[in-house]
């Protein structure tokens, strides 16, 4: 494989380090447990392994994390008062609604009741809004992940070709707009783009943000580009015994690994940074909320 591996392990390490020490610092100097409140709605099973891993980073930074699950008929009025209420309570630092919701609750609602200075998702529209406008904004956290670990695998992006596939809130639109602030030239695509495989194949580095398993062909990778694959799709795994699952990415990896640069792997890219970013996300939060400067994470 001569693409060099860009793992989320030594990445997420690092990012958490940071965090511990800030954490720490904050505890000390100002007498402040950063916590986080994270809300799940219903008994999906994916969601509840990636509740379980936030409160697995959390205990390892110093965090205090808070878990209200809620059952599948929950009211969307249910629910925004008790995002109010998480609002209200001076001991919340960051406030994470897990999506999808049920269907009888609008995730836009929640979106915009969560207090903006709270929201570690980085969802609300002042977050969005100061972000494209390249203000101080609670960025979100796959993006910022994603952008971390380009950042490592080579600082000066700038003059690069970015393609960006998926154009959601949470992932694709903000990977953008922070490959625009590193000056990279940024193509979006989504599912109406016409010749998709051409422009991937233009560009320098691609961003994978679909939601469908093994989407990018290895002969849509230009040689030697670096590769980011945000997708999280758990596929059948007979391999591994009756109804066995596994998870895979949106890039078909094996093969991109032979023509890449760099690449991440799916799972131990990605996804780990997700949660290392959630956790300096709800620190900095803290921080905003007592009327600090932004720690050093
Ligand atoms: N690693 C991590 O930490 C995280 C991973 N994820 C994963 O990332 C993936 C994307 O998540 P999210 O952005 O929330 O998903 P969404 O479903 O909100 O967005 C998917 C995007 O992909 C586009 N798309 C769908 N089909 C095609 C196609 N055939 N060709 C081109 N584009 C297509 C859609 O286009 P259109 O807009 O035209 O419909 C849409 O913009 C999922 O696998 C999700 O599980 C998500 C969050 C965190
Ligand atoms: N409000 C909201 N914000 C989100 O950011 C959000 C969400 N809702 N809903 C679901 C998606 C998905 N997502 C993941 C985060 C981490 C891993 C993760 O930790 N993955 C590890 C381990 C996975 C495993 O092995 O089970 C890995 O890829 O290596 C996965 C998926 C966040 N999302």
């Amino acid at each position: 494989m001569p693409a060099t591996l860009i793992d989320g392990k030594h990445y997420s390490a690092e990012v958490k380090a940071r965090v511990a020490v800030g954490v720490e610092a904050l505890k000390a100097q100002h007498g402040i447990t950063p916590a986080l409140a994270v809300v799940l709605v219903g008994e999906d099973p994916a969601s509840k392994v990636y509740v379980a891993s936030k409160g697995r980073a959390c205990a390892e930074v110093g965090i205090r994390s808070i878990e209200h699950r809620l059952p599948e008929t929950t009211s969307e009025d249910k629910l925004l008062a008790l995002v109010r209420q998480l609002n209200d309570d001076p001991e919340v630092s960051g406030i994470l609604v897990q999506f999808p919701v049920p269907a009888q609750i609008s995730q836009q609602a929640v979106i915009n009741t969560i207090d903006p200075l709270k929201d570690v998702d980085g969802l609300h529209p002042l977050n969005a809004g100061r972000l494209a406008s390249g203000l101080d904004a609670m960025v979100p956290c796959t993006p910022y992940g994603a952008y971390l670990m380009l950042k490592g695998v080579r600082d000066d992006l700038s003059g690069l070709k970015a393609l960006v596939i998926g154009r959601s809130n949470l992932v694709g639109k903000p990977v953008a707009q922070l490959l625009l602030k590193e000056n990279c030239t940024v193509t979006m695509a989504h599912s109406r783009t016409k010749d998709l495989r051409a422009e991937a194949r233009a560009a320098d580095i691609l961003v994978a943000a679909i939601g469908r398993p093994h989407f990018v062909q290895a002969d849509w990778v230009k040689p030697g580009a670096l590769v980011i694959d945000v997708g999280i799709n758990r596929i059948p795994a007979p391999e591994k015994g009756e109804g066995k699952t596994r998870l895979v990415g949106d890039v078909d990896f094996t093969p991109a690994s032979e023509i890449a640069g760099a690449i991440t792997p799916v799972p131990g890219g990605v996804g780990l940074m997700t949660v290392a970013c959630l956790m300096r996300n709800t620190l900095i939060a803290a921080h905003r909320q007592a009327g600090l400067a932004d720690p050093a994470v």
